[in-house]
């Protein structure tokens, strides 16, 4: 494992470099990898497996869409390709890959199949660090590990088709057998991570649950539509709103950030760019902070993953998240973008 320097801590990592994936194959080459629903994460880890040369198969309800999808996606029914409790029985890594709220409902029979030496892998430090909430309580023979990619399951899965690799982190709960590490950084090298870095499961839905409601997705769709309010308010065009407050941002300036930090984005702006950006972002960071102190509260008290647990256990929750999505997808704001994303070169029909 390497110490890298991230700032000026130390942390451990673990690159493809010092575990590549002939030593992944060779730790698993007798194991069954068996996951367990084929949402979103499960697609991308099974299939990135697969191509990995790794022994896996789908557990999934049959009659289901995403049963469906598997089979298109070449799990082959009867052979890679079972109802769940066949596949928990068949597995000896479960790979729990239903949503979290799910996962509470199947527990029980999850259980019932875990066995002394099996291993229960999570892509979430969920169902364990919340407990009390989720009565997910593994028996004490068997590996728990997580393996959560940082990133979307499409995305693991496209950056794997490229050759590329999203970062991961891991986290042991319990090592039962004594190959706890060498079984986990196995899986997360196979399921197409680029790195692993070290953490815990409490650190992980911490965190995890923070960044989601924060800057990733619940807070830059706030900071967009408050300033895109502002510019249609003062009489602004919604494509001049839009533009320069979504477009700009991903298709020119976020890569730049992603490519090599934020100075480095700041120095290809211009000088009046810069000045006022380096006026303004500390105001933007001390009014935020205090609903970030707030939403971290929500997450460490239990309040976050109780809502999710009880609205994404109902019957009706992916008509009711679908609903939002659409109120989303209808605003003026994401209006204009579908127009504006429409009228990109690339997405312009080739002309002969
Ligand atoms: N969506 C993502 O890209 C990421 C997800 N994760 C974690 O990975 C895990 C899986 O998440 P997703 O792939 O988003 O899940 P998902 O919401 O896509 O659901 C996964 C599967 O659960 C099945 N399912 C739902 N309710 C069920 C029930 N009552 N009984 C049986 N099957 C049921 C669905 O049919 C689907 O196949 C979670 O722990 C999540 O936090 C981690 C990183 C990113
Ligand atoms: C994609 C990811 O890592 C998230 C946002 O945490 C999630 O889907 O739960
Ligand atoms: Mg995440
Ligand atoms: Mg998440």
């Amino acid at each position: 494992m390497a110490k890298l320097n991230f700032g000026g801590t130390e942390e451990n990592v673990v690159t493809r470099e010092e575990f590549p994936l002939s030593k992944a194959q060779e730790v698993l080459k007798d194991e069954v990898v068996a996951v367990i629903g084929y949402g979103v994460q499960g697609p991308g880890q099974a299939l990135n497996q697969k191509d990995n040369g790794i022994n896996v198969i789908v557990g999934q309800r049959k009659g289901t869409k995403t049963w469906d999808k598997a089979v298109s996606d070449g799990f082959v029914p009867g052979e890679t390709l079972f109802e769940i409790e066949e596949a928990l029985e068949k597995g000896t890594v479960i790979c729990y890959l239903l949503s979290d709220a799910a996962q509470i409902a199947l527990w029980p029979t999850v259980k019932k199949h875990l066995t002394p030496g099996k291993a229960l892998y999570f892509s979430h430090g969920f169902g364990i660090t919340f407990n009390e909430q989720t009565g997910i309580v593994p028996p004490a023979d068997v590996d728990v590990f997580l393996v959560a990619p940082k990133g979307s399951g499409t995305s693991l899965r496209r950056m794997f088709l490229q050759g590329r690799g999203l970062n991961s982190s891991y986290a042991i709960f319990q090592d039962a057998t004594g190959k706890a590490f060498e079984r986990v950084i196995s899986l997360g090298i196979a399921v197409g991570s680029g790195y692993l870095f070290e953490t815990n499961f409490k650190k992980e839905v911490y965190s995890d649950l923070t960044g989601e409601r924060g800057t990733l997705m619940g807070c830059i769709q706030g900071i967009f539509a408050a300033q895109y309010d502002v510019l249609r308010s003062k009489g602004h065009s919604p494509s001049e709103a839009f533009n320069e407050t979504v477009e700009e941002l991903t298709q020119s300036l976020m890569p730049l950030v992603a490519e090599n930090g934020m100075d480095w984005m700041y120095a290809n702006c211009s000088t009046t760019a810069q000045r006022g950006a380096l006026d303004w972002w500390k105001k933007f960071r001390d009014a935020t902070k205090p609903v970030f102190e707030e939403l971290y509260e929500s997450v460490a008290t239990g309040k976050e993953s109780q809502r999710s647990i009880d609205s994404n256990s109902q019957p009706d929750y992916r008509e009711k998240l679908d609903a939002e999505l659409k109120e989303l997808r209808d605003s003026e704001l994401w209006q204009a973008g579908k127009t504006v994303r429409s009228l990109r070169p690339e997405n312009q029909a080739v002309e002969a």
